[in-house]
């Protein structure tokens, strides 16, 4: 068997539904995340994606199924889980400057209204220059670009030393330097063992830097290594045939 299939650090999501209302978001998934891989989330407008992540952290009820996160359910553990939601889930008017926003990742560790550590500084500080935002620090963050939103909340994820990150839609209206930076802290994330789960839509050049992928249209399409999930029957069944992809990808 498969080392990294058989490691307890795996996410495994069983029979996992999802119904909102009239609505029936997700039926009977089955997958499992892996340690140590970038894997992203592809399928069409509405096929559950943000849903998905949604149902696995506890913030839309499962209608059916469970995941387990080292045998235990996730959301029970969710000390172990920095998540970024879809920017446009973000109220950019809230007054906060980018150190405040970084510093946020470190109130579950030190608890609401303790003083921040120089530890906790030192780690929002080197996140902050991990992802090239350290001259910005005293920025309100509704003054800031698309990809430098981004990549302060990417920061902030970091500074919350997590052993899974989960990202919806990160690379939606950034810019080509944002974009390589957050490529480059996926891949470290990942090969420093992490569980590093990513909701993407778009399928050009950039699916390339997947090494798992769960393609989802309501129901699992295909799941597993991104070459073996890139086949033209896949991407077909997924998209309904309406599909345009970089050709690649699958190499
Ligand atoms: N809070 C909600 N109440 C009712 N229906 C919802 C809710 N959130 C999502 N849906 C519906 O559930 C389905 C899946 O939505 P979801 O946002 O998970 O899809 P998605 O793959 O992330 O889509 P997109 O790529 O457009 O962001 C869609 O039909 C959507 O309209």
């Amino acid at each position: 068997m498969d080392r990294n299939i058989a490691s307890a650090a795996n996410i495994n999501i069983s029979h996992v539904g999802v119904q909102y209302r009239t609505q029936e978001a997700l039926r009977d998934v089955n997958c499992t995340v892996r340690s140590g891989r970038l894997t992203g989330v592809f399928g069409p407008n509405g096929a559950g994606k943000s849903t998905l992540i949604k149902a696995m952290l506890g913030l839309v009820p499962l209608s059916t199924g469970n995941v387990l996160y080292q045998g235990k359910p996730l959301v029970q553990q969710l000390e172990k889980v920095a998540y970024v939601p879809q920017r446009s889930q973000i109220d950019w008017t809230y007054p906060a400057t980018v150190w405040d926003v970084v510093m946020m990742g470190r109130v579950k560790k030190t608890g609401l209204f303790q003083r921040f550590s120089t530890v906790s500084r030192k780690v929002a500080q080197s996140a902050l220059e991990r992802v090239g935002m350290d001259a910005y620090k005293n920025r309100p963050i509704g003054q800031l670009s698309g990809g430098q939103q981004q990549r302060v909340f990417l920061a902030r994820a970091l500074t919350q030393e997590a052993e899974i990150f989960c990202f919806d839609e990160p690379l939606v209206g950034i810019d080509q330097k944002t974009q390589t930076v957050i490529f480059d802290v996926f891949h470290e994330l990942a090969q420093a063992g992490k569980i590093v789960l990513v909701v993407n839509h778009d399928l050009g050049e950039s699916i390339r830097h997947f090494d798992d992928l769960i393609l989802l249209n309501r129901e699992i399409i295909a799941t597993g290594d991104r070459v073996s999930v890139l086949t033209e029957d896949n991407l077909y069944r997924a998209y309904s045939g309406k599909v345009m992809y970089f050709s690649g990808a699958a190499a």
